[in-house]
């Protein structure tokens, strides 16, 4: 009906109490199910953002039920009705503290109207959240999270190179995502439907990785009990992600050379060159250009693998993408943790925003996850996310001029970038004058690399 707002209505024990007040609750289109079963089908079918759970708590079979259902659907904004006595249980508590939005006691009567405004509250921080998780900026098509200009240029390059079938090295800092951008352009190409395979050649020694790689015949050497397909050739067809190709040894570039060369291999214990079709993918996140002046990288292998080069920037570098990554990732992992968790706290934001993340998008995965379980709040803290220490504890030592100096610069950034580069807005929020700002900017040299040119007076 239009003008209505829809909501699920798990109604279990109609026998403990009476709800047929609810029926006449306004504004509100009631979807009545009265076994878990079916609210479960319910709510595969449609997208509820709230509903109300009457339930009889005294029944012991029913509680695992009870627990394990509100706890996988923790997407939605419950409300329970019970028995005001069952109320004095421990567990029921717990459950409706982590769990539920709000609880009711029967009887309802004219509590009905206090219902109906907190469903309406419930409603409307749940749809925004959805809002917000709808616009968490994972994309589709590459399944990664990314809407800052750097990664939507990433994205472009995924599509040109997917297109072609020439070796691809992607670079950039451990933990940036490098094999999640390999698996997409296998994943673009025309070789989708065939295998992507990945290697990380710095995990394992050398004469293991030549046989993993390549693969041996029978009798190849003590212990070649039967023959075994070598990594290259079970990607046949498909891609080969070559994970960490600055570790491998000169001995193994060489018979990689050939293969690039000339697409054959051969298994240990077999000298007959093979044909395979492998499209190849390396990655790499050390200077490997710098390991060709240094000798301990071919060059010639690398001019074949650097056809096509994807640079990945790291994480600091991707500006909105960092708190869009955290909360991408907190909602990811929301339905492992407790009910109450709703999101990051302003200190958190700031550190996550403020930080280096020398560990990149895997270091930013890894401090959610630790913030989730530590936090004993509704809201994730800097602490928590264990950054207000790290950033100190990072820190050499200064006098109090320099890090006053350096603390006047971070404010300055954070307030700019807070107000999209709005120098007047920032100045206002500094509470100096916008010629006073200017000048500070000017003093930190915050040009070049913070973009002085483009903060432009607003
Ligand atoms: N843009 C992104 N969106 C979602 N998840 C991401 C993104 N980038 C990286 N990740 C995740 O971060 C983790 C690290 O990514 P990945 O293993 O691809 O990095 P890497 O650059 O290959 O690391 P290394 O150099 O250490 O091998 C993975 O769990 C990956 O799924």
């Amino acid at each position: 009906m239009p003008g209505l707002r829809d909501a699920i209505l798990i109604d279990l024990s109609p026998e403990t109490g009476n709800i047929n007040e609810l029926e006449d609750i306004s504004g509100w289109l009631l979807h009545r199910e009265t076994n878990l079963e079916n609210a479960e089908k319910a709510l595969l079918t449609n997208s509820f953002y709230v509903g109300i759970a009457h339930f009889d708590w005294s029944d012991p079979l029913l509680r695992p039920q009870l627990i394990t259902f509100f706890q996988q659907h923790n997407q939605i904004a419950w409300i329970a009705i019970i028995q005001p006595e069952q109320l004095r249980d421990i567990e029921l508590r717990r459950i409706l503290f982590e769990n539920f939005y709000d609880y009711f006691s029967l009887p309802l009567n004219e509590n009905i109207s206090n219902l109906a405004t907190v469903l309406g509250h419930a409603y409307g921080i749940f749809h925004l959240q959805h809002l917000e998780s709808d616009a968490a900026g994972m994309d589709d098509e590459f399944q990664m999270v990314g809407t800052s200009p750097q990664m939507l240029d990433i994205f472009d390059q995924i599509r040109k190179v997917a297109k072609t079938d020439a070796p691809v090295l992607i670079t950039g800092e451990s933990g940036t995502g490098k094999e999640l951008i390999a698996r997409a352009i296998h994943q673009r190409s025309k070789r989708s439907a065939y295998p992507f395979v990945a290697v990380n050649c710095g995990a394992l020694p050398e004469t293991l990785i030549h046989s993993e790689l390549f693969g041996y015949e029978k009798g190849a050497f003590t212990g070649a009990a039967q023959r075994r397909l070598g990594r290259i050739e079970a990607a046949s067809l498909g891609s080969l992600f070559l994970d960490e190709i600055g570790d491998l040894d000169l001995n193994l570039q060489a018979h990689m050379l050939r293969f690039l060369q000339e697409g054959t291999i051969e298994r240990l214990g077999n000298n007959t060159p093979m044909y395979v079709d492998v499209r190849v993918i390396a990655a790499t996140n050390i200077d490997l250009e710098k390991a060709v002046e240094q000798g301990r990288f071919r060059e010639d292998l690398f001019y074949r693998l650097s056809v096509l080069n994807i640079d990945l920037p790291p994480l600091r570098d991707r500006g909105e993408d960092k708190e869009l990554l955290a909360r991408f990732f907190f909602k990811k992992f929301a339905s492992d943790h407790n009910g109450q968790l709703r999101g990051f706290a302003d200190d958190a934001i700031d550190a996550i925003n403020n930080y280096a993340w020398p560990g990149n998008v895997r270091e930013l995965i890894n401090r959610v996850r630790r913030g989730m379980i530590m936090s004993d709040n509704r809201l994730i803290t800097a602490q928590d996310l264990k950054l207000s220490e790290d950033i100190v504890t990072n820190e050499p030592l200064r006098t109090l001029n320099e890090a006053r100096a350096i603390a006047e610069k971070q404010a300055i950034s954070h307030t700019l970038n807070r107000f999209d580069n709005n120098v007047s807005r920032a100045a206002k929020a500094l509470g100096v004058s916008r010629v006073t700002l200017y000048r500070m900017m000017e003093k930190h040299h915050m040009d070049g690399r913070d973009n002085f040119s483009s903060y432009g007076a607003h």
